[in-house]
This record gives structure tokens, C-alpha cells and sequence, in this order.
């Protein structure tokens, strides 16, 4: 019985979509501060993607984006008054803060959480943890909301299984699925489940980067096996290259992805390749399809080249037993090494066949690929009969979101707008109207007063 599929949930972009700089380590973000955003070409660049692999037959849902600016917070930060008052005092205060917390970047749904198919779970049921996302403050006050909306779309406790966040300090700095990849020869067959880290934090004799931070620990990565069931042998652990990091790749999924029985990463992405890939063999032992490793090498195309073109934050997504195809962004085919290597790629006998590009940019412009966007969660027939039936992307979701969208999105916003009252105003009714919409309840906070 094949009858699980892989579906993605992607991170519908919020109305506060703005570029602040402030993921230290992540190269576009810092590039790309101060510059003006386009909050509704964001938000319908997402849909479009949604919708292409709606259309290509895949199982493709949404999550809801959070409250912004995060008024909750500000209050919790020693903020009093009415929210105006708030929002006045704050940008004169401490404008950064207030970037912080209007920050849409829980659009990234591949760090909302880690996910564990039911296949390889002690229980049975498909495990969430949510991610602490603990070395970013703007990032930090998202495990909340996201758990929420976990819950609301996958509610049946008799198939889903959630957790909240590990603690939020670096020691288990936690960045959810886009540091974990599930390998498996069918979907519903016992996965192996392969989890990447950037530094160890209660062994001060490892290596680690030094001029960026490891954003996620070995540490974090080993409590969310325990807490899944996950069986021993079945899971695989690996450094990432502390180099790597140091040079922007401040997930892994920027630099490696994999999908059923393929690993497409880069030469320099682990800190130890041939350990990678005998722990990863011997995990798969003598599952009835091969294992292949597609590992590109830096002489074709270089670090530098896959964190301006995010050639790995693509998405392998299998349309039948080794036919696989890879959702690029734009970017890819405007660098020269990266778009040759993809033509040599297509060519070969390797599992991916074909190559679709997809504009992205507003994303982008902060890090954040294709990839970034969705997380996957791999479900058997019942259990997606078992998800909210409302946040599945279909014709009649892709009109509404868009009228939507259009109906509440500024198609402009700096730094300096995140203070107008307007704009908070704005994006509560955008969403009381989406809860409504995705059938998710009073998530917010701002419905719970
Ligand atoms: N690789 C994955 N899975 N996700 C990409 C996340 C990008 C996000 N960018 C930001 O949060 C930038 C926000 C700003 O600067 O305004 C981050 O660095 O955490």
C-alpha cells in the first residue's frame, strides 16, 4: 500500500513584509536593509508557486502568517499604553525592536517546525515540534503562534501528535525542518530521518564557525528524536561545514536537499562527507531502491554561487519512482555556473528530469527560497482526511487569497511605516477575515481580547 503522499505547507507572506537586516549571518538580509518591500507582489509570488504545484498534482496547503507588529510583545518588553501610544513610543525608543517584531519571516514555514511521519514513530502518530528559532529575536516570538496554527490545521490527536518549542536559549537552538530531511524508498514506508547541525553546545572541544553563529545545536536536533520515537538506527546525524556557515549558509537547506532516495548537496556542505554518506547507506541498509547521493562540486559551482543563486533551497519533489523534478528560483538561471550545471544535471541519468523556475524575488531579497517557504509533512490517506480541509490550495483557495490579498496589501513599506497605527489596523482585519477564510479559529492574539 503506497498511498502517503508528501504534502507542503507553505507560509502565506503577511502584510508587514519588510526588509529590516536583521538576520546576522544570512548574506541577503544584510544586503538587502533599508530597501523598499512590495508586501502584495510577496504574498502573490507565494500563491503562484502554491498554486503551479496545486496544479502539477501535489498535495499543497497553507499556513496562516501571525500577528504584526507584535503588540503582545512590545507589552512584555515594559510598553504601556494604548497600542498608538505603543507604537509612537516605540519607534522613538527603539525603532530596531519595533522591526523586530513586525517582522513577516514566519512566512519560512521550513523553520516552524520538525516533522516525524507516523511510518517512523514509536506511537504511530505524525509528530510536530515547534522550532525555538532562539538565535534571532524576531524569529524567537514565533513558536507561539506557529504551535497554534499547528494545532488548528492538524487537530486530530488520534493521528498528530504535537510539542511545543525546546528551551529557547542557544545551547538547544533549534531551527525546525530546514536542518532535517526525511529519506525514504515510499512515503509511507520507515524513513530515515537525517538531521544537520551547526555546532555541538555542551562540548566546547568541537568545532564550530567563527564568524557567523551556528544557529542550531546536535543537542537540539537529539531531544527531538527522543521526543518523536524516532528508532535509533534510523536516524543519522551530521556537522555541518562550520566554513560554510561562516560564508552565509545559515541553514542547511541552503546548501542540501533531499527527497525519498536522493541527497542533492554540495562538496563543501558537511564537515565530514564520507561519514555522511556511510552513516546515511547504512541507515538505508537493503530498502528495495538504490540510494543516490548527487553531490555537485565546487569546481562547477562554488559556496559563493549557491548562496546568490540558492540552487539547494530548491524543492525535489518525486512525481513517480525516480522521476523527480527541482523547484528553482529565478535566480538560478541569471548565474551562468549554476544554470549550466543544472542543463549537465537534466541531462545525466540522475533521478530529477526537470527543472521549473519560479520568481520569488520579494522572498528572496531576505533569504528565503523556495524551500524556505513550505514545510513538508509527509501523510497517509487517513491522516489527510484528518487535516483542516479548509487550508488546502485549490481554484476556488487561489482566487479568494488573491482577492484577499488584494483587498488588504500595501504594495510599498519601509522601515519608517511599521509605526503607523494604519498599518496594524490594516493587517488585524486582514487576518480576523483569513481566520474565517482557513476555518482556524480565534488564533491571535489580538481576537483573544
Ligand atoms: N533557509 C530557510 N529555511 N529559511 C530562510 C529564513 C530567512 C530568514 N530571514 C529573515 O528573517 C530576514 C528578515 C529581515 O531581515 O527583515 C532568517 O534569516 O531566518
Amino acid at each position: 500500500m503506497n498511498s502517503a503522499t508528501e504534502a507542503n505547507f507553505d507560509g502565506l507572506v503577511g502584510p508587514t513584509h519588510n526588509y529590516s537586516g536583521l538576520s546576522f549571518g544570512n548574506v541577503a538580509s544584510l544586503n538587502n536593509s533599508n530597501q523598499a518591500s512590495n508586501p502584495k507582489a510577496a504574498a502573490k509570488q507565494g500563491l503562484e508557486k502554491m498554486k503551479a504545484l496545486a496544479d502539477m498534482g501535489f498535495a499543497q496547503g497553507i499556513l496562516a502568517p501571525h500577528e504584526r507588529p507584535h503588540l503582545p510583545t512590545l507589552r512584555q518588553l515594559g510598553f504601556t499604553g494604548s497600542d498608538t501610544q505603543i507604537l509612537a513610543n516605540v519607534v522613538r525608543k527603539a525603532p530596531k525592536l519595533l522591526a523586530a517584531v513586525s517582522s513577516a519571516s514566519c512566512m519560512w514555514t521550513a523553520n516552524a517546525a520538525t516533522v516525524s511521519p507516523s511510518a517512523d514513530t514509536q506511537d504511530g502518530k505524525l509528530h510536530f515540534s515547534v522550532a525555538n528559532l532562539a538565535n534571532k529575536f524576531h524569529r524567537s516570538i514565533e513558536h507561539e503562534t506557529t504551535g497554534e496554527i499547528l494545532r488548528a490545521s492538524f487537530a486530530d490527536s488520534q493521528y498528530f501528535s504535537h510539542h511545543n518549542a525546546l528551551p529557547s536559549v542557544e545551547h538547544f537552538g533549534d531551527e525546525g525542518a530546514a536542518n532535517h530531511t526525511r529519506f525514504c524508498d515510499q512515503y509511507d514506508n520507515k524513513g530515515v530521518e537525517f538531521f544537520v547541525y551547526g555546532m555541538e553546545a555542551f562540548n566546547s572541544a568541537a568545532v564550530k564557525p567563527s564568524r557567523f553563529p551556528a544557529r542550531h545545536t546536535l543537542e537540539a536536533s537529539q531531544a527531538i528524536a527522543r521526543r518523536h520515537g524516532l528508532q535509533a538506527s534510523q536516524v543519522v546525524y551530521a556537522q555541518q561545514n562550520p566554513d560554510v556557515i561562516d560564508a552565509g549558509v545559515f541553514h542547511n537547506d541552503v546548501i542540501a536537499v533531499g527527497n525519498r532516495n536522493a541527497h542533492f548537496y554540495h562538496q563543501q556542505a558537511f564537515l565530514d562527507t564520507a561519514k555522511m554518506r556511510q552513516d546515511l547507506l547504512t541507515a538505508w541498509g537493503d530498502r528495495s531502491s538504490p540510494f543516490h547521493f548527487i553531490e555537485v562540486p565546487t569546481d562547477a559551482v562554488s559556496v559563493q554561487d549557491c548562496i546568490q543563486s540558492y540552487l539547494f533551497n530548491s524543492q525535489l519533489l518525486s512525481r513517480g519512482d525516480d522521476d523527480m523534478v527541482l523547484i528553482v528560483p529565478s535566480e538560478c538561471q541569471a548565474n551562468t555556473n549554476v544554470w549550466h550545471y543544472l542543463q549537465s544535471l537534466v541531462a545525466s541519468n540522475a533521478p530529477i528530469q526537470e527543472v521549473k523556475v519560479f520568481d520569488l524575488k520579494q522572498s528572496m531579497s531576505n533569504g528565503g527560497g523556495p524551500a524556505c517557504l513550505r514545510l513538508r509533512v509527509a501523510l497517509t490517506a487517513a491522516e489527510r482526511q484528518a487535516v483542516n480541509s479548509s487550508i488546502w490550495m485549490n481554484d476556488e483557495r487561489f482566487a479568494q487569497l488573491n482577492q484577499w490579498v488584494d483587498r488588504h496589501y500595501r504594495d510599498r513599506l519601509v522601515e519608517a511605516d511599521l509605526a503607523d497605527p494604519q498599518l496594524l489596523i490594516e493587517s488585524r482585519s486582514a487576518l480576523d477575515e483569513l481566520t474565517q477564510l482557513l476555518n482556524l479559529g480565534s488564533i491571535y492574539p489580538f481576537q483573544q481580547n
